[in-house]
């Protein structure tokens, strides 16, 4: 490990989204620190300001926009090797006047889809994935093998809004997975849905789906990331050291469980919000809470630090 960083700097920075929920971002000048990389507009916290003064400064400062809403984000903190930063995360949809380089950096709107093309310092990996992810990751799963049931379950999702989905289903028959992978996948074409696969790489690949989610089995036999970033690669993970293992081979999320007791996994101890929340301290990676959760869950698991829940049962899309 490299020496303890000499000082901790506090950054407010905005993901700005235009009304066509393109994302604004600017290239850092060559001399800065993170020099020639892509960034999301904000700067230093001064002593006396709280994190939204800096935001509604420094975007005014940088870019020339006044901002009139910002909701908080979420919270990064990174060891570069010279300093610690914890990056304030604003999401900025309500601000007035037209976004320019003040400072002469080149700024461009881009789709959420295409950051992932874009280089950026270390910290944003958490940013950039998060901003390309909704608070809510339903899992299709075959508890009852049942597969009108789960063909039901699926459609009523892709009804209710949600738009990433996991296809769990262990116990069908591999032939029967894929097919039923295959259906649900050519039913999300031209949709803004996205179906990951809890199953191979492989066959996310060769089906055309979104991604692939790793069980904690298949995270733990791995020693890179299996897809490259045009696929989404999550896993699921059940402590601290298989939350570092996702995030040391930049999968893009993790599911992290059971929170709560569950029907599907009964054998398994609850962590409770105060350990999970302890294990996600340390954690860079957007993380989804799971077991025994239903969707108003949700503001209780954020403020415990994960990014949003997922679960089997408790989204009905109904
Ligand atoms: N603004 C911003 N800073 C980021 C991002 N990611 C990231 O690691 N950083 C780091 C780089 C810097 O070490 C620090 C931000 O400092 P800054 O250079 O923007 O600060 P500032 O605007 O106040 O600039 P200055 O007055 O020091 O010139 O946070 C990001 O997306 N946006
Ligand atoms: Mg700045």
């Amino acid at each position: 490990m490299s020496a303890v960083p000499k000082k901790e700097i506090r950054v407010a920075a905005g993901v700005i989204e235009d009304a066509a929920g393109r994302i604004l971002i600017a290239q850092r000048s060559a001399e800065a620190d993170q020099g020639g990389l892509w960034e999301f507009p904000g700067g230093k916290i001064e002593p006396g300001e709280t994190p939204f003064d800096a935001l509604r400064r420094e975007l005014m400062e940088e870019i020339g926009i006044a901002v009139d809403g910002a909701e908080p984000m979420l919270v990064v903190r990174h060891a570069y090797p010279r300093q610690r930063v914890i990056l304030e995360i604003f999401r900025v949809r309500k601000f007035s006047g037209e976004a320019r380089g003040c400072l002469g950096q080149p700024i461009r709107w881009v789709g959420a889809d295409d950051l992932v093309d874009f280089r950026f310092p270390a910290a944003n990996r958490f940013i950039v994935a998060a901003a390309r992810l909704p608070f809510h990751y339903p899992i299709v799963d075959d508890v009852a093998g049942d597969l009108s049931a789960m063909r039901r379950h699926f459609r009523r999702l892709v009804a209710g809004g949600f738009s990433l989905i996991q296809l769990r289903a262990k116990t069908l028959e591999r032939a029967v997975y894929r097919s039923f992978a295959q259906e649900c996948i050519d039913c999300c074409a031209g949709s803004n849905v996205r179906l990951i696969l809890n199953a191979e790489p492989e066959l996310a690949v060769e089906l055309g789906a979104a991604g692939v989610h790793l069980t904690s089995a298949r995270l733990n036999s791995l020693s890179s990331r299996p897809l490259d970033n045009k696929f989404w690669v999550a896993a699921s993970c059940h402590d601290a050291g298989e939350l570092e293992k996702a995030e040391s081979l930049r999968l893009d999320f993790a599911v992290f469980g059971p929170v709560l007791p569950t029907r599907s996994h009964p054998a398994s101890a609850p962590l409770g919000w105060e350990r999970f929340s302890e294990c996600l301290q340390a954690v860079n990676l957007p993380v989804y809470a799971l077991g025994g959760l239903a969707a108003e869950h949700l503001v209780r698991a954020r403020s415990a630090g994960a990014w949003g829940i997922a679960g089997i049962r408790g989204f009905s899309g109904s």
